[in-house]
């Protein structure tokens, strides 16, 4: 039986594919491209190009496969679009997650690992932030994302769908032989923009907001490696393959990191310098994430193996070198 990847091209779908192809895994992908690329997808997959929200194409992909667990990756997800173009996001992850979850019921497939976010939780009341607290969104993604978990949750006392809610904090870096990375176009996420410096791409990185309630003024992140990621959905698969009750984890390091503390870190990773520039704040940023990890330990028995952010910031850079 085989798990279907829905955004299998995107960043963090490629890296979770092949992960579960290293494990020996069967894995059937589903991606529309629009933000993915062709390259990133595992040349042992199945890969089938089309978009979630079309049910007919689906439907031929679902009964075509022999599909048991679902890890769902496809939607839109940066937080300052969001804000401008509230009503993509809306279609493509509320009403996507709609098709998806009718296709599962019509097909009897009953397990499912989604993309969450920390963009859920909004401006936090406390920091770190552990899974049963508050969740009042910033900004139209991380509102779509909340919507997604609680369609799941009514799905479940309906359909007996199963479900796990990962809300990863700051995804990044890269597969360790640099053969896959992050790549987005445009590029909008903090640490490869950092590295566009150094890399001649761009000439310098724009500090959005220095006047936040934090010790040097600039956001702070929670930033998680890929890999790591990675491993956290085979593991919440399987916590759902062996009868364990859905769940919601956060996923990240721990530990927070401001922008300028990236930007200093992919100075000493680089050894390069980079230029600077203060820019005003983009709207719908909260000031600090940082998670709890400790459900995720526990329950799902996985731990971050990447607690270094220089050695996070250096396989990226890796990837950039190796694929200029
Ligand atoms: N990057 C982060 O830091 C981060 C953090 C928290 C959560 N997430 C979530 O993780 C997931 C993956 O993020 P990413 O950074 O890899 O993004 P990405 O844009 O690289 O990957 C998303 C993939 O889904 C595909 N896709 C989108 N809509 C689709 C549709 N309707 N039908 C078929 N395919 C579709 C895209 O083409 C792309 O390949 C997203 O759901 C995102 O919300 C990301
Ligand atoms: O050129 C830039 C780009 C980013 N930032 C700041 O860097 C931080 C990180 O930004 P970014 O890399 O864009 O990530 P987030 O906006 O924090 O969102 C990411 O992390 C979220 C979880 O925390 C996910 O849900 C989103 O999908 C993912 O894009 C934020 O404070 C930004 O304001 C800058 O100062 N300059």
């Amino acid at each position: 039986m085989s798990i279907l990847v829905l955004g299998g091209a995107g960043y963090i779908g490629s890296h979770t594919v092949y992960k579960l192809i290293e494990k020996g895994e069967d894995i059937v992908i589903v991606d529309n491209l629009q933000t993915g690329f062709e390259k990133l997808v595992h040349p042992k997959a199945r890969f089938y190009k089309g978009d979630i929200r079309d049910l007919q194409f689906m439907d031929e992909v679902f009964t075509k496969e022999d599909i048991k667990g679902i890890i769902h990756f496809a939607a839109n997800s940066l937080v300052g679009e969001s804000m401008t173009k509230p009503l993509d996001y809306y279609d493509n992850n509320v009403y996507g997650m709609i098709c998806l979850l009718k296709i599962m019921k019509k097909h009897n497939v009953k397990n499912i690992v989604f993309s969450s976010t920390a963009a859920t939780y909004g401006d936090p009341k406390k920091i770190p932030i552990t899974e049963d607290d508050e969740t009042n969104p910033t900004n139209t993604y991380g509102e779509t994302k909340l919507a997604m978990e609680k369609m799941m949750k009514w799905c479940e006392k309906a359909y007996d769908i199963k479900w796990v809610a990962l809300r990863y904090f700051n995804a990044c870096g890269a597969h360790e032989d640099g053969i896959i990375g992050e790549l987005h176009n445009p590029e909008t996420h903090l640490i490869p923009l950092v590295l566009q410096v150094p890399l001649g791409v761009r000439d310098t990185i724009y500090i959005f907001g220095d006047d936040y309630d934090t010790p040097d003024g600039t956001c702070i992140r929670d930033y998680i490696h890929v890999n790591d990621l990675a491993e956290a959905h085979f593991k919440a698969l399987n916590y759902l393959y062996d009868g364990n009750e859905s769940n919601i984890f956060n996923l990240g390091n721990g530990e927070g990191f401001s922008v300028l503390e990236i930007i200093n870190a992919a100075k000493e990773v680089t050894n390069l310098p980079i230029n600077v520039e203060i820019s005003p704040r983009r709207p719908g940023d909260p000031a600090r994430l940082i998670a709890n990890n400790k459900k995720a330990k526990e329950l799902l028995n996985w731990s971050p193996e990447y607690t270094d952010i220089k050695k996070i910031i250096k396989t990226a850079w890796n990837f950039y070198l190796k694929n200029k």
